[in-house]
């Protein structure tokens, strides 16, 4: 559980005055997510979500990720919305964090999405690349290449107590992928985490996108990678071509991807993945004992480090070999 924070009711009531959201009647934290605390509100007004903004969020960001979240909700994407307090303001402060209200979005996240679930993904993620197209604060994605080495450098020592031969594996890999890591692909704001746990459904409509607190400028066809690792692997390691094809053909369905975006997509996806090995093996190896959070294994991630290595061709992905060879 999520909750790295924690509030009293009489702090979280002076806190709550300075919006217009009705008398609370009740909160509980949510027992999900691994980056901030979170906790559901109920008040007379309705039901919101508050955040706690922790560790691997910087303050100075949070006008970007509040702002795109209103600049692509006025432009029709589906995503909750921060709520301004009587000054104005988007970010207050609780016990000691920053922190903002959310609206809370209707729908669940599913916990086995299917080839027609990937497709909705494929689709909203280019509606939010074009609709991002004119958003016009920046922030460089500190989780790019250039982060990787640092992270590494915080668990390499102790990779092996993970794995055997992991230490020398990933160095191998990183290195890689620091001296190939391509330079001129198409450009935008892209939302750099957009796993299954960040994408509801209502049924089998998609009804919205949460957790823009990576968002960043990037290459685009980095985020369809990020898709492709967090949406198209089954649970025993495997790739599947059904959901990759999907996915792809509903990205494409509103954004072509060029021909060297398509090319570049073998070293995305490794590159993608490394970064979320790296997240994850830092927290495994020291995120203390006790602290209210379900950790993720890294190791899933090491997997598929491994496919994309092997890949010869972005038509293995589920691309048609026409667009594949473009
Ligand atoms: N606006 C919202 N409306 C409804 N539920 C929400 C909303 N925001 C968050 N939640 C709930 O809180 C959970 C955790 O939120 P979120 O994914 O933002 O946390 P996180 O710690 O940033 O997670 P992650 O590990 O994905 O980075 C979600 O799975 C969802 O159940
Ligand atoms: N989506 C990430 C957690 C947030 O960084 C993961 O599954 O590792």
């Amino acid at each position: 559980m999520a909750v790295y924070t924690d509030i009293t009711e009489d702090d979280l009531i002076r806190f709550l005055a300075a919006y217009d959201v009705g008398a609370l009647t009740s909160y509980k934290g949510i027992a999900e997510g691994v980056e901030n605390s979170n906790f559901l509100l109920h008040t007379t007004k309705g039901s919101y979500i508050l955040t706690l903004y922790e560790k691997r969020v910087n303050a100075d960001d949070l006008p970007f990720f509040l702002g795109l979240m209103h600049h692509l909700a006025e432009r029709g994407l589906s995503c909750p919305l921060p709520l301004p307090r009587a000054d104005g303001e988007l970010l207050g402060e609780l016990s000691g964090r920053p922190a903002a209200v959310i609206s809370f979005l209707e729908g669940m996240w599913l916990r086995k999405p299917e080839a027609q679930h990937c497709r909705e993904v494929g689709r909203a993620l280019a509606a939010m690349h074009v609709a991002g197209q004119d958003f016009p604060l920046k922030r460089p994605n500190a989780l790019s290449v250039g982060g990787w080495r640092p992270l590494w450098e915080n668990s390499e020592t102790r990779a092996d107590e993970v794995q055997a031969g992991l230490k020398d594996e990933i160095a191998a890999e990183l290195s890689y992928l620091e001296a190939r890591w391509p330079k001129n692909l198409p450009e935008g704001v892209i939302h750099a985490d957009l796993f299954p746990d960040n994408v509801f459904f209502l049924g089998d409509r998609l009804s919205g996108l949460i957790d823009f607190y990576f968002a960043c400028n990037d290459f685009l066809a980095y985020d369809v990678a990020v898709c492709l690792n967090s949406w198209c692997f089954e649970k025993n390691g495997s790739y599947n071509i059904t959901k990759g094809m999907a996915l792809l053909s509903g990205y494409q369905s509103v954004r072509r991807l060029t021909a060297e975006e398509v090319a570049a997509l073998p070293l995305l996806a490794r590159g993608s993945a490394l970064r979320f090995f790296l997240t994850r093996l830092y927290d495994w190896l020291m995120t203390p004992p006790g602290a209210l959070v379900v950790k993720k294994d890294p190791l899933e991630y090491l997997t598929k480090i491994r496919f994309h290595r092997a890949i010869l061709s972005s038509a293995e992905y589920g691309l048609t070999r026409q667009e594949a060879s473009a």
